[in-house]
């Protein structure tokens, strides 16, 4: 059976939501196939890590991820490969002329004062601070994560991760929320090239709103999101009612959440709907964006979650044994960040990890327990059981009919 809906993780009070997920046994092909020997590909280079580091907002965070990894010995379990640049040609494969021009500018110009009015138009004021080096930084973090999908399709493993990467908020011809180039479209647009059809899954406490806005009338890519959905909280979109456009009506999928989730009802409700996505639209390659700032202690001081919500997720879709890209994202507590990327990255490597944190260079910040486990806290779950299963229910039912409308479809198409 499925580890997050299995007998012992649920409630009784969400089991007649919980079915007992069964999910198909490994199948043969995948107990020889290759793939499933091959290590996971971990993208990383000394000048990805420093060029994340010196953003604000996350200051030395990359590093902490990359060394917390390191000391539990997890690199020697995968295929350590460099970034790349991503190349303006493939830039413009999403993003609007002028607005990569004028972040490229920046690069070359010394004042920035001067073209503070036209910073405004494309979102580059307070979340999103301009310094020179800000483009080289979104064109390295975009080809790493662009790497990692050419890794996926060239068969060199069944998963690749950029820790760099997931910067969901990105608009076409703008900047927003701290995201300047989206690398998760221009990786989902490279996967395109060879999959017919992608799941995008974002974890992060924030709504993937650049992601979903790029694929929304798209009947090829289908984007899942769940976040807190609250008045006021950024970036506002992600409503239960927005489930796509045109022909793309119904490949859109939100999970609105309220402040206080936990890990015991954040688990089933994303696996039942991932669970759901995948029998409507049997995907061929999944992404999944792994934002840790819905971590309780994270000052986005949104959701309750452990690292294991993160955990279970994604291991649900790791049994898929789909072609799949990791992506990082949010977490503004470094060290909680670190603990849970590294969590992540030790299921990708089927590995089991000591409770306590080895010695390393930023050991300190892992005081005063020194444990890999973050502990949920009390705060209040607004979230109440009847909210779930209405949201729950609406979108297995919005998922339902796209069965019928597709079969429809092939109908129509062989009639
Ligand atoms: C500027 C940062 C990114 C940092 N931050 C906090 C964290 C801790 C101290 C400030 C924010 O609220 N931010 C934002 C500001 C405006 C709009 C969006 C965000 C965050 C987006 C996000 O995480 N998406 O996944
Ligand atoms: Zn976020």
């Amino acid at each position: 059976s499925v580890g997050p809906c299995n007998a012992s993780q649920q409630r009784e009070d969400l089991s007649e939501l919980c079915p007992r997920i069964r999910d198909t046994t490994v199948s043969s092909k995948a107990q020889s196939d290759p793939d499933k020997q091959k290590k996971p590909v971990y993208i990383y280079s000394p000048e990805l890590i420093q060029r994340c580091d010196a953003m604000p907002k996350i200051i030395n965070r990359a590093s902490k991820v990359h060394t917390l990894i390191q000391a539990y010995g997890l690199l020697n379990s995968m295929q350590v490969v460099p970034p790349r640049s991503a190349t303006t040609e493939e830039m413009l494969g999403f993003h609007a002329e002028d607005y990569i021009q004028f972040l490229s500018l920046l690069g070359r110009q010394t004042d920035e004062e001067k073209l503070e009015e036209e910073s405004e138009q494309y979102g580059l004021t307070y979340d999103c601070p301009i310094n020179r080096h800000v483009y080289t930084y979104a064109a390295l973090t975009s080809g790493a994560s662009l790497r990692a999908a050419e890794c996926l399709m060239e068969g060199r493993s069944q998963v690749a991760v950029n820790w760099c990467g997931g910067w969901h908020h990105a608009k076409r011809d703008m900047a927003s929320g701290f995201c300047y180039i989206n690398d998760i479209v221009l990786a989902i647009l490279k996967l395109r090239e060879k999959y017919d059809r992608v799941l995008y899954v974002d974890l992060d406490v924030h709504h993937g709103d650049g992601v979903e806005e790029a694929f929304c009338a798209s009947t090829r890519v289908m984007t899942i999101s769940v976040h807190k959905y609250s008045p006021g909280f950024f970036p506002g979109s992600g409503g239960l009612d927005s489930i796509g456009v045109g022909k793309g009506r119904g490949y859109t999928v939100n999970i609105p959440l309220l402040e206080g989730a936990r890990d015991e009802e954040f688990v089933p409700l994303v696996c039942r709907v991932l669970h759901k996505a995948r029998e409507v639209f049997s995907p061929q390659a999944l992404v999944c964006q792994c934002g840790a700032d819905g971590l309780s202690g994270d000052p986005m001081d949104s959701f309750s979650l452990t690292p294991t919500a993160y955990s279970r997720c994604l291991q649900f879709m790791l049994q898929w044994r789909l072609p799949t890209l990791v992506l990082g994202g949010g977490g503004y507590n470094s060290p909680n960040t670190a603990r849970c990327w590294t969590r992540l990255t030790a299921i990708l490597c089927g590995h089991k990890l000591s409770s306590e944190v080895p010695d390393h260079k930023f050991f300190m910040s892992y005081g005063p327990d020194f444990e890999l486990n973050i502990s949920p806290g009390n705060r209040k779950n607004m979230n109440s059981k009847e909210a779930l299963r209405r949201i729950h229910n609406t979108i297995i039912e919005n998922l339902d009919k796209l069965k019928s409308s597709s079969s429809q479809q092939q109908e129509k198409t062989q009639s």
